[in-house]
């Protein structure tokens, strides 16, 4: 990654607002910067589908992270809407199993059957064990025993086995993830704090530099940005953090 228009596209910046004026506001600061932008749950809730498609008529890379988790059919069903909205990412629960997350393939080709030549195949990946999550956690609340890590790599070979892109994940568990699913199996990894930022409710965490030197594809931040008095000098730091790297 060396210049700071290749470091950009991979730092995927968490539009985690309740309005599409709010999230509007933040792609304003940080116009120009030719980030991807994630879209979950909050935002998709209050603003629609219409919002992420409209993200994609301006051009911006987005990931839309909703984690389904259901039954295949419906999962099915859920993954040949979204695929519709021209996304480049989604996301569904690998802990849904393997024919649940081939359910989801089958709608992105459902999807792409009636779509005009050259519509874009976007990239599912699976969710692992939340970043949010430590080893206490998983053992004792959860109920699963063993590591995070091991939960992790279980996961994300399942996903791969179903034939989808990637995981999420968090970046202590990249070089393990690409070892067991090979380099091409996409990263998409949260739980990124800047030197010295407040880690809220993530547990595995690293900084954006250590994230991408553990060899992740993408870095997902949030409120290191969006709670920050200057998101765009934040989002410049990181870039600069990571140039060279
Ligand atoms: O799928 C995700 O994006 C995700 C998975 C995960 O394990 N952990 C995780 O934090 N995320 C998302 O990544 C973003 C992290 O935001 P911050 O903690 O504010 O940087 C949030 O939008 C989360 O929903």
């Amino acid at each position: 990654m060396n210049s700071r228009l290749q470091a950009a596209g991979r730092i995927m910046v968490a539009l985690d607002y309740s309005t599409a004026k709010d999230a509007e506001l933040l792609l304003q600061q940080l116009g120009g910067i030719p980030c991807y932008v994630k879209v979950g749950m909050q935002l998709f809730y209050a603003a629609g589908p219409g919002f992420v498609a409209g993200l994609k008529e301006r051009g911006y890379k987005v990931f839309l992270d909703l984690k389904m988790h259901d039954i295949p059919n419906t999962v099915k069903g859920g993954s040949e809407s979204i695929t519709k909205l021209g996304v480049d990412i989604f996301n569904v629960h690998a802990a849904g199993g393997k024919q649940m997350m081939e359910a989801a393939l089958e709608g992105v080709d459902k999807a792409l059957t009636g779509s005009p030549a050259g519509t874009a195949r976007p990239i599912v990946i699976g969710v692992t064990q939340l970043t949010s999550t430590s080893n206490k956690m998983l053992n004792e609340e959860i109920g699963i025993e063993g590591s995070v890590e091991n939960a992790v790599l279980r996961y994300a070979r399942l996903a791969k086995e179903a034939g989808l892109g990637g995981v999420v994940a968090s970046p202590l568990e990249v070089t393990k993830i690409k070892a067991a699913c090979g380099e091409a199996f996409v990263t998409v990894t949260p739980g990124i704090r800047p030197a010295g930022a407040d880690l809220g409710d993530q547990s595995r965490v690293m900084t954006p530099e250590e994230a991408f030197a553990q060899g992740t594809d993408f870095v997902v931040i949030g409120r290191p940005i969006t709670a920050s008095a200057d998101p765009r000098a934040v989002l410049e730091a990181v870039i600069d953090s990571v140039v060279g790297q």
